[in-house]
């Protein structure tokens, strides 16, 4: 980016204190991230960014924003006083995106964002100037700083944006204002606050709000929530995808093996591989096919784009275990519909030894969690998956309907915090034959389980 401080003071209506010639290039919420020419932004939380200005200053900032509302203002670095410096750093986002005017393709669903978001980058970058959301900064600071660390030149920039209540993807679509927006599946992802997954579909569908005249929807059309809803706009402009026949793009011949899945779709005779097994990436993969095909990239580079694409870490990611054998590392977060999609594709992953699967709580799942955990058992059987491991509480209804079904001492259960136990029994149970695969919720932080059995 590169704005004036009084550019910036206009776009925001906002008066300056300490006015000074100076230009910014870059903007960051985090005062130890700070780089000279950057503006940063105290953002108010339990611990409040106000109190990290001096720090960002001393780290080269050449302006900062300072919400009213806070006493002393400082005297020696430019800054612009505004009401609310979340709003700001949204209002600024706004404005430097409708200056640089990238086509942009918007990214959500209940899960398989950040996994497709990279497919669709990888297949933009063949032929545009491509900028994608890092990691899966997909709120409403991660949107703001994703728009403000483009560069001026960007032609394409694929983000992804996030719910976890209604309302939010109103807020970011319209933000976003995207040309294509995406909807990878509906899955049961913080239910909690939305109580019904036909409501995560309503919720979803927000993402049509900030659509720009003749935007695209590319949604998972194997989903009957998304169907009725996307029938209800008849003058959308819509592509579905998905594994049924049904859809527009639809895949058939697929070759899964641990490391890859390649597949053919109903629209070429291209074959397509992806670095990545599960039926669910097959999906994800067609959906940016789809987006690909938008954009008007041949099949033969959007191959080319998705044998490359880069892997992020923990999300199906097999890695070499200190005890010989193989991990399914997918501990990033977990949910009934992604756990029991991994699961399915473990039990039939070839071994020689013996399969264990590591299941911690997928939490946020409000008051249907315990039978969201227990219906997990439709995934276990213990002549594929030999011994369960549970971590955490709200696990404890699948560990009762498992035990029936389990040799005695082959389900186990342990704290979250006493990870230590786990890893010394999971140590003494693994031989080099055996496969281990882990998913929990980001809150009960399996990769530290990983990176301890992990070479
Ligand atoms: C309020 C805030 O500023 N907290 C950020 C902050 O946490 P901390 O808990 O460490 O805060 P801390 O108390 O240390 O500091 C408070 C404030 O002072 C700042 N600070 C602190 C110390 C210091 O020396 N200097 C400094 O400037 C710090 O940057 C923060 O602004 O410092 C981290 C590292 O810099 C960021 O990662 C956090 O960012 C939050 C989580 C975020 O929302 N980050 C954005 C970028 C994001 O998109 N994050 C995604 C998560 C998105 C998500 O949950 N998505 C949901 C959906 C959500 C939909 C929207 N409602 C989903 O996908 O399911 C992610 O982290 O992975
Ligand atoms: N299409 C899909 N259907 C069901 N589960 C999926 C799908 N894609 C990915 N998953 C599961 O979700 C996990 C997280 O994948 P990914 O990070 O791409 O999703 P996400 O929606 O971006 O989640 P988050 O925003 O929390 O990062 C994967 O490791 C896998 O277990
Ligand atoms: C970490 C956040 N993006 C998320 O996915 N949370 C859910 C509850 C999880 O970790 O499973």
């Amino acid at each position: 980016m590169k704005l004036t401080l009084k550019e910036m003071a206009n776009i925001l209506n906002a008066p300056i204190k300490n006015e000074a010639d100076v230009t910014v290039t870059n903007t960051t919420f985090d005062s130890r991230q700070v780089k000279p020419g950057d503006l940063f932004i105290p953002l108010v939380a339990d611990n409040d960014g106000h109190q990290y200005v001096d720090a960002a200053k001393n780290n080269g900032a050449t302006v900062a924003l300072w919400q009213a509302d806070h006493k002393d203002i400082p005297t020696d670095l430019p800054v612009i006083i505004v009401s609310d410096t979340l709003a700001a750093y949204q209002q600024l986002a706004s404005h430097y995106l409708a200056q640089v005017d990238p086509l942009v393709v918007a990214v959500s669903g209940s899960n398989g964002k950040t996994t497709t978001k990279d497919f669709i980058a990888a297949i933009g970058q063949t032929s545009y100037k491509t900028v994608k959301t890092p990691e899966n900064f997909n709120n409403e600071i991660g949107v703001p700083q994703t728009i403000l660390s483009m560069p001026t030149d960007t032609e394409l920039l694929v983000i992804e944006i996030g719910m976890d209540h209604p309302g939010d993807l109103t807020f970011l679509s319209n933000l976003v204002k995207p040309d294509i927006a995406l909807l990878t599946m509906i899955g049961e992802a913080h239910i909690e606050f939305f109580k019904t997954r036909a409501r995560i579909a309503d919720g979803k569908m927000e993402i049509i709000t900030g659509l720009k005249e003749n935007g695209h929807l590319v949604f998972n059309g194997d989903e009957p929530l998304l169907l009725e809803r996307v029938g209800q706009h008849p003058h959308l402009l819509r592509d579905s995808f998905g594994l049924n026949s049904t859809n527009d793009l639809f895949a058939s011949d697929i070759d899964m093996t641990p490391l890859q899945t390649s597949f053919t779709t109903n629209q070429s005779t291209q074959r397509f591989t992806i670095p990545m097994t599960g039926r669910y990436n097959v999906t994800n993969a067609l959906s940016a096919i789809t987006v690909g095909h938008l954009l008007h990239i041949s099949d033969e580079k959007i191959a080319q784009a998705l044998v490359e694409a880069p892997i992020t870490e923990n999300r199906t990611e097999w890695l070499d275990g200190q005890f010989g054998g193989k991990i399914l590392s997918d501990v990033y977060n977990s949910n009934p519909t992604a756990a029991k999609e991994v699961l399915h594709f473990f039990a039939d992953t070839p071994t020689q030894g013996k399969r264990i699967a590591v299941l911690g709580d997928m939490l946020q799942l409000g008051e249907a969690s315990p039978a969201l955990h227990a219906s997990l058992i439709e995934s276990l059987d213990p002549t594929k998956i030999a011994h369960v491991y549970l971590v955490g509480e709200e696990i404890a209804p699948l560990e009762d309907a498992l035990k029936p079904l389990y040799p005695a001492g082959t389900v186990k259960r342990y704290a979250i915090n006493d990870a230590d136990t786990l890893l010394k029994d999971l140590l003494a149970d693994l031989t080099p034959d055996d496969e281990i695969m882990l998913k929990g919720s980001h809150g009960v932080h399996l990769e530290n389980i990983v990176a301890q059995l992990k070479k």
